[in-house]
């Protein structure tokens, strides 16, 4: 038996409201979900982890219940004993016995890494080989559905200095008034902030090709997945016509596809996502085959709250280029956390510590009242 054994993983859904409703072209958020990993090991030490999705299954493959079932009854026989040290053996042995599940994948791998790191006396980022930077600059999404509303939100975060990044989410609605909405909001900001668009895969690509042109010709810096990630034709097309870059998000659903829209230029841009690859460690496999490929790195989420989205920064903090930045922004989403301490943003940066580990303590109390299963 391994000094450092696994002995127990415990999958917790907590349920947090949001600070208004967040409009996506597939579903209106009006809380969020987590999914907290906790694994316990021989030694004492706990690792924490988070798999977070959005709006149950309609973002992605995996839904909160599912990845707390399949963690359960797939995942902990197959680590439970295990050198909770060794994560390459301890991925890989998950790796030969679970398809896909990247998002559970991903708690379990953040986990074991705040496990490592707490046991070293070093922080993930130093585990992932080392920080080059401390802070990262966070976008934040305006999506409350309303012009002015979303206005107004702006003009507050840049007065905080909290973001002058800002994604707009849009597709829900007719394209032309969509497109208006941009512009007006584009208009208002000016060079104050850099203004760019989610679409969430909600446009077919004939209209796709119109609306790139006018967004590009607007001043929008980026387009973010236009149209369904199984078009990867029309996002090679797209992505040669267009004015404003294209960015891959929905069209990564692990380290492979995105090898393969490297391969046929299907964006210059990728999103990264430790949800959508598997971990803080897959992630930069992806974040490798761009670099390679001359692909531009933007430091996605899926909205996870303090624990995912510390677990995403400290791989951040190790890319040689994040050229457009993060929009690590999940936690200020939120109304609360199940943290001791909030994270801290500041400067329109979200500033990571070196504390061990992913540098994180949880509340239990706060915990104890927002799981689901109280
Ligand atoms: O990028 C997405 O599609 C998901 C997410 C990220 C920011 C936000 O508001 O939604
Ligand atoms: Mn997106």
């Amino acid at each position: 038996m391994p000094i450092c054994a696994i002995e127990s993983i415990e999958t917790i859904i907590v349920d947090l409201p949001t600070i208004r409703p967040h409009k996506l072209a597939m579903h209106t958020m009006q809380n969020q979900t987590l999914v907290i990993i906790r694994v316990r090991c021989a030694d004492g030490i706990e690792g924490v982890g988070e798999s977070t999705t959005i709006g149950g299954l309609s973002y992605g493959n995996e839904s909160p219940d599912s990845i707390k079932v399949n963690i359960d009854r797939h995942f902990a026989p197959l680590l439970i004993g295990q050198d909770a040290s060794n994560i390459n053996a301890a991925m890989l042995r998950l790796e030969r016995s679970i398809r896909g599940n990247t998002f559970a994948k991903s708690g379990v791998e953040s986990a074991l890494l705040d496990a490592l790191g707490k046991r070293l006396n070093l922080p993930v980022s130093e585990l992932l080989g080392g920080r080059v930077r401390d802070a990262l600059p966070v976008a934040w999404t305006l999506a409350s559905g309303n012009t002015e509303k979303d206005i107004a939100e702006a003009e507050k975060m840049l007065d905080l200095r909290r973001h002058r990044i800002f994604k707009l989410k849009i597709g829900a609605g007719e394209v032309n008034h969509d497109l208006a909405h941009v512009i007006a909001i584009k208009k208002a900001l000016g060079d104050r902030a850099s203004v760019r668009v989610d679409v969430n895969q909600a446009w077919d690509e004939a209209v796709a090709l119109r609306a790139c042109k006018v967004l590009g010709d607007n001043g929008i810096d980026l387009i973010e997945q236009p149209i369904s990630r199984n078009n990867r034709g029309g996002m090679v097309r797209l992505n040669l016509s267009s004015p404003a870059p294209i960015m891959a998000d929905e069209s990564i659903e692990c380290v492979e596809d995105a090898f393969n829209l490297a391969r046929e230029g299907a964006a210059s841009v990728f999103a990264l996502k430790i949800a959508k690859n598997g971990g803080p460690r897959a992630v930069l496999r992806t974040a490798a085959i761009a670099e390679s490929a001359g692909i531009g790195l933007y430091g996605g989420t899926m909205l996870e709250g303090g624990i995912g989205t510390l677990a995403s920064a400290h791989a951040f903090l190790t890319l040689n280029k994040l050229t457009w930045d993060t929009e690590l922004f999940g936690p200020l989403l939120l109304t609360e956390d199940i943290l001791t301490e909030p994270l801290v943003y500041r400067d329109f940066h979200l500033h990571v510590s070196t504390a061990p580990g992913l540098g994180l303590a949880i509340d239990e109390e706060r915990l104890a009242f927002f799981r689901r299963d109280k």
